[in-house]
């Protein structure tokens, strides 16, 4: 590991006292891995390590997920380190609420809370930097979150949007991460003494925003990957005495997980109800995390709430049914709308996208290609296998042909599917879709995803 900076380490010397020992020993460990399984799919997941829990996490366990497992990519587990499944926990936000992640790439979180809303309710996901936002809406797309909203905006311009819409918001700020320094060595190399006032500065400022989105009543889940006080403690002093309408929620502290310290900040008792999470305390890389409330009797401005009604051409409506009396066993219900040549269907009260750079407005159904209608990868993810007319179960090896983009061949003794489209499965799960013509199955699998699938033979002799 890359050595940590002696600033560093005499910083964390002068707040930890002789618990900076064990806590710079634990910072040269190995990183915790660990995983959540998807509750928006139908089933139990069958070849990944369910052994041990992740204490906190009502989806999480400790393992390595492999990037190209069928588990994987057909959505059925999340990667994300043990201490951030904290942060969703403390939101738990109610299905039929609206919800905002303001700053959500890759996806850790956002995956999270639709894992509570069980697809009811609006998720708008948010990521100021485009290249992110793509890889966020992919990540939302193979999870199959049908409820969300993905946008590319900053803070500030999100604000204008949506002013005290949200019930919940979690902030999960850019930070100095020195959470990340078992992970990413990178993180170390980054940081310098005035690194994490830098950073306090920013999400002063971002966290001004977002509380200009929040409902009176409403909660906003504030989180770092750092230990910096002047990113955690001292920012939410800063909250608490710039908005009076604000106070800390104390929350139940699971086993392992440190209080707040009010000392490394203005000395306010409540700031004991904010988490630490540190990796000499329990198996993580190290998070902090308030939970904020603020009055219902708060007086805030608040969006008057106008909601998007389709947009469809009758031809596209009559193209789009064509389609769905072929594919699907029962209509979809929802407001549908079409955004160039690609249909969605909207989260249910989704406010007006105008204006809003958005990269995935709701639930993906497919694009409207001459004559013809070509469904979308995330339809497949995102509805149950049984909500689909015909279906062909792959084994594992006409799989890994099918993620490389390779077209199918159905043996002479297989099982007559049906003809047309076909969604295809792995291990019981939705993977993509696939057009039977004769004894051939097209491939549809995205080309942007297509990739080489090695066999576990392969791997042991890599
Ligand atoms: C800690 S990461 C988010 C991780 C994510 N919540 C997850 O769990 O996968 C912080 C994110 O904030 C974004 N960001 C940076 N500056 C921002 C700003 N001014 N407003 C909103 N987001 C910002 C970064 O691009 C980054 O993706």
């Amino acid at each position: 590991m890359t050595a940590l900076p002696t600033a560093f380490i005499e910083k964390y010397q002068t707040l930890l006292g002789p618990e900076a020992q064990s806590f710079l020993a634990a910072l040269q460990a190995e990183p915790s891995k660990a995983y959540r399984i998807n509750p928006l799919k139908e089933q139990s997941v069958a070849d990944t390590d369910t052994a041990v829990p992740v204490p906190w996490s009502r989806f999480g366990y400790y393992g390595q997920i492999d990037g190209h497992s069928p588990a994987h990519t057909t959505g059925q587990v999340y990667s994300q380190e043990p201490s951030a499944q904290l942060v969703a926990e403390l939101a738990a936000p109610k299905p039929g609420s609206r919800v905002l992640d303001l700053a959500a790439a890759p996806g850790g979180k956002t995956t999270h809370l639709a894992s509570f809303m069980q697809g009811q309710g609006l998720l708008v996901a948010n990521e100021i930097n485009y290249k992110r936002a793509k890889i966020l809406s992919e990540n939302v797309e193979r999870f199959g979150i049908r409820n969300a909203l993905v946008t590319n905006h900053d803070a500030q311009t999100l604000s204008q949007h949506f002013p005290g819409y949200f019930d919940t918001i979690v902030l999960d700020a850019p930070c100095s991460g020195e959470g990340m320094f078992r992970k990413d060595p990178a993180a170390i190399q980054y940081w310098h003494p005035d690194y994490p006032a830098e950073n306090a500065r920013r999400q002063k400022e971002i966290l001004t925003d977002a509380l200009k989105m929040l409902k009176p009543g409403g909660d906003l889940i504030y989180s770092t990957c750092t230990f910096a006080p002047e990113e955690d403690e001292q920012v939410i002093a800063w909250a608490l005495k710039t908005y009076p309408d604000l106070s800390i929620v104390p929350v139940a502290r699971p086993e392992g997980v440190d209080a707040g310290r009010p000392e490394w900040a203005d000395g306010n008792p409540a700031l004991a109800d904010t988490l630490r999470l540190f990796p000499h305390h329990l198996a993580g890389e190290g998070h902090f995390m308030a939970k904020l409330h603020r009055s219902a009797t708060a007086e805030i401005d608040q969006s008057q709430g106008n909601v998007e009604r389709t947009n469809l051409t009758v031809e596209q409506r009559q193209s789009w049914n064509a389609l769905a009396k072929e594919l699907l066993r029962e209509p979809l219900d929802g407001v549908l709308y079409a955004f160039g040549d690609q249909l969605y269907r909207l989260p249910e009260g989704t406010p007006s996208l105008k204006q809003l750079h958005v990269l995935r407005p709701g639930l993906h159904l497919g694009t409207f290609k001459k004559k013809r209608f070509e469904p979308s990868l995330a339809l497949a993810l995102a509805l149950p296998v049984a909500a689909f007319r015909h279906q062909y179960a792959l084994t594992d090896q006409q799989w890994r042909d099918y993620v490389h983009g390779d077209v199918l061949m159905l043996p002479a003794q297989a099982k007559d599917p049906g003809k047309g489209w076909l969604l295809l499965t792995i291990n019981g799960f939705g993977t993509g879709f696939g057009k039977r013509v004769d004894r051939q199955i097209k491939n549809f699998y995205p080309k942007g995803l297509r990739f080489l699938a090695r066999t576990t033979e392969q791997d042991a002799v890599k």
